[in-house]
């Protein structure tokens, strides 16, 4: 064993650059809403070892660069970090890569007057959008994805069959509630030229591909379910090599109202918030390789 202490694996950068940016090129206005974080990989080892600063592009930079870049407009949160691994990554020789990640937050127009507003938004609170590039030389993983995207089925659920221990009191049902908060990121094949594509309509159409993939079929386990809302996504877009979900087990226990003298045929739930099944798993093409540098640092997937 040495004993000579080194530098390992090192990133560093401007975390959580809160971003809103407002076309208003007409009366009707248009709002971007990001929290972009920024970090370079490459080689730092002065900075570390000798206190040598002259490779460390400032955070301060980075995040100026972000509100810089967001003048030309955003498009996509997908597109933004292409554009701003692309600037880091070619601007500095000693910068061989990094990782850009962005949360997007969507403001839906105001119905006011029974017509959409032109400069006045509601937060839409569905979902957060989220977005991730790593960049490692030529090589550029991207991931897209959703949290917080709450759904629930009043029927159509069950849980049976499951094995029957002594700690094991759980009554078994083929009626109950199922409802989850959808975390999905799905991974676009490594080294496809992304200049021509629609990042946002693929977003909207993969968010769809999810719902429908939930409400479709009978629920043996919210696994089974997780399994189709995956498989519909991969099925319908080629480009998506794997998808990751966390999806907890939002439990709704019926109430029991016979002390009351009332019956209860599925209609009063307790919604307990914790304790919670926590189920996760990824869904992806055979034999495709998982790229696992691209998942590095997304904390809550397996
Ligand atoms: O859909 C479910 N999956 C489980 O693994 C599980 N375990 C449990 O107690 N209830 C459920 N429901």
């Amino acid at each position: 064993m040495s004993n000579k202490i080194v530098l390992g694996d090192n990133q560093y950068g401007k975390a959580e650059v809160r971003v809103v940016k407002v076309t208003r090129d007409t009366d009707r206005h248009q709002i971007e809403d990001l929290n972009v974080t920024s970090q370079l990989r490459g080689d730092f080892e002065a900075a570390h070892l000798q206190g040598d600063n002259a490779h460390v592009v400032a955070t301060d930079t980075q995040k100026n660069t972000i509100y810089a870049f967001a003048r030309a407009g955003v498009g996509s949160p997908e597109a933004f970090l292409l554009r701003l691994s692309e600037h880091f990554t070619s601007g500095f020789d000693w910068v061989t890569g990094g990782r850009w990640e962005a949360e997007s937050y969507t403001w839906d127009r105001i119905q006011s007057h029974g017509s959409e507003h032109d400069h006045s938004f509601v937060r839409n609170g569905q979902e957060v959008r989220t977005a991730v590039v790593v960049r490692d030389g030529n090589t550029t993983h991207l991931i897209s994805g959703l949290k917080d995207l709450t759904v629930l089925k009043t029927t159509q659920s069950g849980f049976v069959g499951y094995p029957r221990d002594k700690y094991t009191t759980l009554p078994e049902t083929t009626d109950r509630i199922l409802a989850t908060d959808v975390s999905a990121r799905w991974r676009y094949s490594t080294g496809l030229d992304h200049t021509a594509t629609d990042f946002n309509k693929s977003y909207e159409d993969i968010k769809a591909l999810l719902l429908e993939g939930f409400t479709e079929n009978y629920s043996h386990a919210l696994q089974q379910t997780l399994f189709d809302m995956g498989k519909k996504v991969l099925e319908a877009h080629g480009e998506v090599d794997e998808i990751k979900f966390s999806m907890p087990n939002k439990h709704h226990f019926l109430v029991d109202l016979s002390p009351f003298g009332l019956d209860n045929p599925n209609e009063v739930f307790f919604a307990a918030d914790r304790p919670y099944g926590l189920i996760e798993a990824t869904v992806q093409r055979e034999n495709s390789g998982t790229a696992p540098a691209a998942w590095n640092g997304i904390a809550g997937f397996c």
